[in-house]
């Protein structure tokens, strides 16, 4: 068997180097032409990933008919802003979108593998769990889900599950997306609050508060509550929200730093800036209350001090917790 990966990021690579590492045969399909050849060449992939070595059965290509071809599966691992250039791909007979992002399209929210379903016409599961790149292809031990249509789900389960990255399923694939969605602009809040030193105590409120609010408008928009309390909920939100590694997380600080919302991705996508936008547009149909992914918005797009976004969020109605 041969898996393809759509994508040469850092998570891309971490992925292909978890399965070439199985023995399993690995297509990395890169955007550039001189990207796949350097990475063939150095073994290394030193613009996403540097200081890991790419194993033998992982083959770095740029070109898609190659990668695709005879691939029993592809794996996307493309930011949610480059989810379009799938349509202009050669189909794989199923995917398994390893992307974590949320789209406004047509009056709805969708997630990933909506949109990936959308611009293919196949059959999608999700990966999703507390996986920073940099940590999964050092072998160090983590835990995720795949989610989706039973078969897909157990047999990603197969391919992937490794003595260092143990792997669930889950049959709640809306709730599996929308936390890896949701956690990314929570983790942009926690940047905000490590950035303008808020202390311990504020992040953690935050965070609680934080993932209360994802549960109420995950479980109003069909994700099952117990799914936002596993790994792809609180799990990924604690590993995002805490991690030196996180681009969502260190463009919060950025921002709150004074560094200008443009120069926020140099060092990788930031999916969270992207995703508040889908929920801003979405939320004004839906009439939902969403205060901190709003008070995120503000100050990242309209210019809010993110000390007037504290003190709106402390000076809501006091109420019951629930
Ligand atoms: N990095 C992680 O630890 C991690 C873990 C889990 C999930 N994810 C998710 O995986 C997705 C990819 O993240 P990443 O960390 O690999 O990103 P990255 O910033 O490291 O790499 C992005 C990759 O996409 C390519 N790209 C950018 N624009 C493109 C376009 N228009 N067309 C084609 N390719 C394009 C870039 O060339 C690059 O290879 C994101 O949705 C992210 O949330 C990342
Ligand atoms: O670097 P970030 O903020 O995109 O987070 C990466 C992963 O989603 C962590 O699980």
């Amino acid at each position: 068997m041969k898996v393809a990966i759509l994508g040469a990021g850092a998570w891309g690579t971490a992925l292909g180097v978890l399965l070439a590492s199985k023995g399993i045969p690995t297509a990395l399909l890169a955007r550039r032409r001189e990207h796949a050849e350097a990475l063939r060449a150095q073994r290394e992939n030193k613009d996403y990933l540097p200081g890991v070595a790419l194993p033998a059965y992982l083959y770095p290509t740029h070109d898609p008919e190659e990668a695709l071809s005879g691939a029993e599966f592809a794996v996307v691992a493309l930011p949610s802003k480059a989810l379009d250039t799938l349509k202009d791909l050669p189909r794989a007979p199923w995917y398994l979108s390893a992307t974590k992002g949320l789209f406004f399209r047509e009056g709805a929210l969708l997630t990933p593998s909506q949109w990936v379903a959308a611009l293919t016409g196949r059959p999608v599961a999700a990966l999703s769990g507390p996986n920073h790149a940099e940590e999964v292809a050092r072998f160090l031990p983590t835990a995720s889900v795949v989610a989706g249509p039973e078969a897909l789900a157990r047999r990603a389960q197969e391919v992937f599950h490794s003595p260092t990255f143990r792997v669930y399923t889950s049959a709640d694939l809306r709730g599996v997306e929308l936390c890896g969605g949701l956690k990314n602009v929570l983790a942009l809040a926690a940047g905000m609050v490590d950035g303008l030193r808020l202390g311990d105590n504020a992040k953690a409120a935050l965070l609680t508060r934080g993932l209360r609010e994802m549960v109420r408008f995950g479980t109003a928009q069909g994700g099952e509550e117990a799914t936002f309390y596993g790994l792809a909920g609180l799990g990924d939100l604690l590993a995002t929200a805490y991690s030196l590694h996180s681009r969502n997380r260190g463009a919060g600080e950025r921002l709150v730093r004074g560094e200008a919302l443009e120069r926020l991705e140099d060092r990788g996508v930031v999916e969270g800036l992207y995703a508040v936008k889908a929920l801003m547009a979405w939320r004004q149909r839906a009439g939902v209350e969403l205060p901190i992914a709003e008070a995120v918005y503000r100050v990242a797009y309209e210019g809010l001090d993110p000390l007037k976004a504290l003190s709106e969020l402390m000076s809501r109605e006091p109420k019951a917790e629930g």
